[in-house]
């Protein structure tokens, strides 16, 4: 048993090979290395042998339409797979014209094409799961099908496209026999929604979630392992509820109804979700689950965006990555300087003085700071985090940087501008990973060894302290004007110094005049005095009349 990033490998002992009857696919010997096995047919995990290399990229090959409006198809397959951490190759088989409209043209490709895209993936890259979307000829799905038995894959997910959501026929009539007979018994899973269903059954009706249930068993009989029924059209029921099936159990999934026009490309979306979570390891139903709710949520996430005329328009699938990169208000990019007077708040001073955080705030920027720190050590959550939003808007109308001490999950929850730790705190590689490239990351260092391994950890700035005994921090260790110059040196990112810095010895500090430090960061210096702006100003203005030239030595 191994730990392989993004899997949890539970059951060492299930190594079972399925034959090739039981698969409709024969071993997988060609993954050679790392050994995935079969998929089990309830909730377990994949069993993965790993000889040498635990480096394997997780790998969907979609097989799958253009899609021009880039909704659905091939690119919401892309976006989902990107979205969930899965490397996602690609095979076209068609190319539509398509908008919020509907679908104005459909151009396939040649069946050549197809197989010379299959071949070339395939053979080359080792696929984890294939996921199909519109496949719109009989040859070009005997084509894939013949391409899996050369190249067998861990499991394939059939999304049984032939309606657009707006309604336009990606497939038509003649080809159902030949999901129903050949497509259908090879997959691991296949996903209609409702017309799918009632066509793929030969048009029955679907109206209550009972119906669904015996279509579900109905499309298992023609032999993929585990089938989802999606009733997100289901007219009678006010949730969104698909029924899941894999032979021997129903789930009922259950997701709240998202009042939104941006549902196109939610099927793709969906299948696409379940493959890469497949590719990761996730047993089946785990799979399904975990595509379900991460559908709710971009649906949820992007149910105001505006893009086309149309009746449906699509979603944003990129739903991590617009929290920490496109929801920042403050777009601009973190400058040394920011770091001239750095304002660290304090919250044992706040209660002595009788002010709030945000007053404490208001107060330093009105004063001259340029960037501010919350560090606020006690006091609970929920509080601090409503107080830390506050202090985002603030600070975002002066644009002046706001971070926060310790707590990246208080930094993530207000969208501050950064985090700053120290070296017992969450590693700086961590932090990074959570907050994303964008946020700003100071980090604490008392030697050049810390600075420069904060530097390559992806620290943006180095707090370095403390230059003078304090009372505000307990136990720490004094470095000195020496210690702080070692580090300013060692340093390839910029430096603020710290510690017992005040308005009789700042000038003193900035007079070494060292590259790379920047600026210093006070505490009781400016909020553990009556009044806050004032003491800033004082500060400031002495800062400025401190400015020397840098040297090297
Ligand atoms: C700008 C700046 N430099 C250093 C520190 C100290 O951080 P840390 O070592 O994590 O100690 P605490 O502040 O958490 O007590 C800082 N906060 N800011
Ligand atoms: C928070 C902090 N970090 C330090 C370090 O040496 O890393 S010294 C310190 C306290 C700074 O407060 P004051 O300006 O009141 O001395
Ligand atoms: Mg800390």
């Amino acid at each position: 048993m191994f730990t392989f990033p993004n899997f949890l490998i539970d059951y060492p002992q299930i190594c079972t090979t399925f034959s090739s009857k039981q698969t409709g696919r024969q071993g997988f010997d060609q993954f050679g290395a790392l050994t995935l096995k079969a998929i089990m047919p309830e909730e377990k995990s994949l069993t993965i042998t790993n000889d040498s290399n635990n480096k394997k990229t997780p790998h969907v090959l979609t097989v799958a339409g253009s899609d021009s409006g880039a909704g659905a198809g091939i690119q919401a397959d892309l976006k989902a797979c990107a979205a969930r951490g899965v490397y996602c190759s690609t095979v076209i088989t068609a190319v539509t014209a398509q908008n919020t409209l509907g679908v104005q043209d459909v151009s396939i490709l040649s069946e050549e094409s197809v197989a010379a895209q299959l071949k070339s993936v395939l053979s080359d890259m080792r696929v984890d799961v294939v996921k199909t979307g519109m496949l719109p000829s009989i040859t070009m799905v005997k084509i894939l099908l013949d391409s899996l038995k050369q190249y067998p894959v861990q499991a394939l997910v059939v999304d049984p496209v032939m309606v657009s959501t707006s309604g336009d026929v990606l497939a038509g009539p003649s080809i159902l026999d030949t999901f129903r007979k050949d497509l259908l018994p090879m997959a691991d899973i296949v996903t209609p929604n409702l017309k799918e269903t009632s066509a793929l059954l030969g048009g029955i009706q679907l109206e209550t979630i009972s119906d669904m249930r015996s279509a579900a068993k109905s499309l298992h009989d023609m032999g993929p392992r585990n089938v989802l029924v999606k009733g997100g059209d289901l007219p009678s029921s006010s949730d969104a509820v698909d029924i899941f099936f894999n032979g021997k159990d129903f789930y009922e999934l259950r997701s709240s109804r998202i009042q939104t026009r941006n549902t196109h490309g939610t099927g793709c979306t969906l299948a696409s979700c379940i493959a890469a979570e497949l590719a990761k390891g996730s047993s089946m139903l785990s799979a399904v689950k975990v595509a379900k709710r991460y559908v709710e949520s971009v649906l949820e996430y992007s149910k105001s965006i505006n893009i086309g005329n149309g009746a449906q328009g699509p979603f944003d699938h990129g739903l991590k990555l617009k929290r920490s990169v496109c929801n920042s208000s403050r777009m601009q990019v973190f400058e040394p300087s920011d770091l001239f007077l750095y304002a660290v708040t304090d919250s044992k001073m706040n209660k002595k003085w009788g002010r709030s955080i945000t007053d404490a705030v208001k107060a330093a920027i009105e004063g001259g700071a340029t960037i501010v720190q919350l560090r606020e050590k006690e006091g609970e959550t929920g509080e601090f985090l409503e107080s830390a939003k506050a202090c985002v808007e603030i600070c975002r109308l002066h644009n002046i940087p706001l971070l926060i001490n310790d707590r990246v999950d208080i930094a993530l929850a207000c969208d501050a501008d950064g985090v700053h730790v120290g070296q017992s705190d969450m590693p700086v590689a961590t932090v990074r990973a959570l907050v994303g490239p964008d946020k700003i990351i100071g980090v604490s260092c008392k030697t050049p060894e810390q600075a420069l391994k904060a530097w390559g950890d992806g620290a943006d700035y180095i707090g370095s302290g403390g230059v003078f005994p304090t009372n505000t921090k307990a136990n720490n260790r004094t470095i000195g004007l020496d210690g702080l110059r070692d580090v300013c040196l060692a340093s390839k990112i910029p430096v603020v110094a710290i510690g017992g810095i005040n308005l009789g010895n700042a000038k003193e500090v900035m007079e070494l005049g060292v590259v790379n430090l920047e600026g210093v960061a006070v505490v009781s210096a400016v909020f553990d005095r009556e009044c806050v702006a004032e003491e800033t100003r004082k500060l400031h203005d002495l800062l400025k009349e401190s400015v020397v030239e840098k040297v090297m030595v």
